[in-house]
């Protein structure tokens, strides 16, 4: 699954502008999971035979069908007509992915904030950008670079924050066991990788002190 972004960046448009984001779908083959679900059970010494389990490989396609599979959304934007030059952030994002190394979920919250130039985003697709390219098998430093670099093509703000904190499940519940543990991720750019103060009110805003 893909972003097609536009050919163009944002034109020099007065009205709300809606961009559909192109979703190139991979096809999921919801038999063949479950197929495979079951077949991944019984080597594991796992039968399906009880009436508990035996739904089990079905949901099992199905949970990560759902984990891989992110909503399409139109990429609403306004024009900034009263010149806002301060930071807009979004905090404590939830974020929910899955490790690509051992498809095991991490999750925590996300902060995504940019410093406006010509046009403003709606402020739901921050979220939504963040699903986007949460909903594949991922590491948590590119999933952070990705977002980063989707907000500063599509949107050409003065600048892009962007923090993660999570928690792996692959390494809290299994291996080196390290519970309660966190990890931290970020991509700035523009006025926010660049300018002291900026970078300062980014992070202090985010609830994150450096
Ligand atoms: N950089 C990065 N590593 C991750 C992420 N999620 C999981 N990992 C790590 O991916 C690594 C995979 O390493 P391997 O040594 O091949 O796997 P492993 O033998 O299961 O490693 P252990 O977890 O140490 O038992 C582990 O160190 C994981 O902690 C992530 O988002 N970013
Ligand atoms: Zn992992």
């Amino acid at each position: 699954m893909t972003v097609r972004p536009p050919e163009d960046r944002l034109p020099p448009i007065h009205m709300p502008v809606s961009l559909h984001v192109v979703h190139e779908s991979q096809g999921v083959d919801l038999v063949a999971a479950e197929r495979a679900a079951e077949d991944f059970l019984r080597a594991l010494g796992i039968s399906t035979d009880s009436p508990n389990l035996r739904a089990t490989p079905r949901r099992m396609a199905q949970a990560y069908a759902d984990l891989f599979t992110s909503r399409p959304f139109d990429l609403t934007t306004f024009p900034n007509d009263e010149g806002y030059d301060e930071l807009v952030l979004a905090r404590g994002l939830p974020v929910r992915s899955v490790c690509e190394h051992h498809l095991l979920p991490f999750t925590g919250v996300a902060h995504i904030g940019y410093m406006p130039g010509d046009h403003i985003l709606g402020l739901s697709k921050l979220a939504r950008v963040l699903e986007h390219f949460a909903c594949r098998p991922q590491v948590q430093e590119r999933l952070t670079k990705q977002i980063a670099e989707w907000l500063g093509e599509h949107l050409n703000p003065k600048g892009v924050g962007v923090v993660i904190e999570a928690e792996h499940s692959c390494m809290t519940l299994r291996g080196v066991q390290a519970t309660g543990s966190s990890t931290v991720t970020s991509s700035l750019s523009g006025l926010l990788r660049d300018d002291p103060s900026s970078r300062q009110e980014f992070f202090a805003l985010a609830g994150l002190h450096r």
